[in-house]
C-alpha cells in the first residue's frame, strides 16, 4: 500500500496541529488491522486537548503518527508548531545521567551551546520544582520526580527549536502509572506549566476524570477502527459533563457509539 501522508506547514497561525482523513492499517491481507479511519482533528496553538477512547481504539497510534515516530497509511497531518516532544507512561530517563544530564542531552541534540544548555536545563527543572535535585541520578529520585524530569526534558526540546512556531507536547497516558495522589499532584503542576509556556497539549487518557480535568477540550474516539465521534469544551467542566462523557465512553466501548 502506498503512503499518501503529506506532512506540510500550515500557513494559518491559528492551527498547530490538523490531520485529515487519517487512517492507518498495520499489517496487509486477512491480517491487517485498521487501527484508525477518517480522523479529523484540529488543535490551536497553545490548546491543551485530551484524547479520549477505550483501550485498543488507536490513541496511541494517533499521537505517533502526529510525533512523527509512525506513518499514516493515507490522509493529511499538517503541523504549524516546534518539533513535537513526546513523553510516555514511563520516563525513560538514561539511568547514569543526572536530572540536569538528563534534560541538558535533549537541548545538546537539538544544538545548544553548553552554557546555555546548563542555565536552560536548570530553569526547566525550577519550572517542574526539582531546581534543588537537580544533581541526583533517576534511582535517587521517586517515581513523580522521574516523570517531572522527563515533563522538563519533554519540555527542553518542544520549546527550545520553537524559532517562534507554537511548542507541541504529545503525552500518552504519562501519569497513569503513579499512585493517586502522585499523579494528583502532578496534574496540578501539569497545568500550572502549560499556563506558564503557552505549549499546545494532546493529552492520551482513557481516565474520563483525569481527561476534563486537564483538558479545554476533550475528544473521544471511537472504538477500533478509531474516529473521532465526540468532543466537549470543558473549559468550565460540571459533574453533569463529566456523566454525559462517561455515559458515551460505554457506549463506544460498548460499539454502539453514533
Ligand atoms: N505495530 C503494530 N502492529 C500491529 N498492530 C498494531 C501495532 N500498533 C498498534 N497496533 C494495533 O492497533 C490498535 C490500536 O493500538 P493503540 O496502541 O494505538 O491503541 P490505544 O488506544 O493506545 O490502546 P491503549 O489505551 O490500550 O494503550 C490495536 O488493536 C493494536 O493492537
Amino acid at each position: 500500500m502506498t503512503a499518501t501522508l503529506e506532512t506540510a506547514l500550515l500557513s494559518t497561525a491559528d492551527t498547530a496541529v490538523e490531520l485529515t482523513a487519517v487512517r492507518k492499517v498495520f499489517g496487509h491481507g486477512s491480517s491487517a488491522v485498521v487501527a484508525l479511519d477518517g480522523v479529523d482533528l484540529k488543535v490551536k496553538p497553545g490548546e491543551f486537548v485530551c484524547l479520549l477512547g477505550a483501550s485498543g481504539c488507536g490513541k496511541s497510534t494517533l499521537l505517533n503518527i502526529v510525533a512523527g515516530l509512525d506513518a499514516a497509511t493515507s490522509g493529511s497531518l499538517q503541523l504549524n508548531t516546534s518539533r513535537p516532544a513526546v513523553m510516555f507512561q514511563e520516563p525513560a530517563l538514561m539511568p547514569w545521567l543526572t536530572a540536569a544530564r538528563n534534560v541538558e542531552l535533549a537541548l545538546r541534540f537539538a544544538g545548544v551551546g553548553r552554557l546555555a544548555r546548563k542555565r536552560r536545563a536548570l530553569e526547566l527543572l525550577e519550572l517542574v520544582r526539582l531546581g534543588d535535585v537537580a544533581d541526583k541520578r533517576p534511582h535517587e529520585l521517586s517515581g513523580g520526580m522521574r516523570q517531572r524530569v522527563a515533563l522538563a526534558r519533554a519540555l527542553a526540546s518542544t520549546t527550545v527549536s520553537a524559532d517562534g512556531a507554537p511548542a507541541l507536547l504529545l503525552m500518552d497516558e504519562p501519569f497513569a502509572a503513579l499512585d493517586a495522589i502522585t499523579r494528583d499532584v502532578l496534574q496540578s503542576e501539569l497545568l500550572r506549566v502549560w499556563e506558564t509556556t503557552n505549549t499546545a497539549i494532546i493529552f492520551v487518557t482513557h481516565d474520563v476524570r483525569e481527561a476534563v480535568r486537564l483538558g479545554q477540550r476533550v475528544v473521544l474516539l471511537s472504538s477500533r477502527p478509531g474516529r473521532v465521534v465526540r468532543e466537549w469544551d470543558v473549559k468550565d467542566s460540571s459533574d453533569q459533563v463529566l456523566d454525559e462523557i462517561n455515559t458515551h465512553l460505554r457506549e463506544v466501548i460498548s460499539g454502539h457509539a453514533s
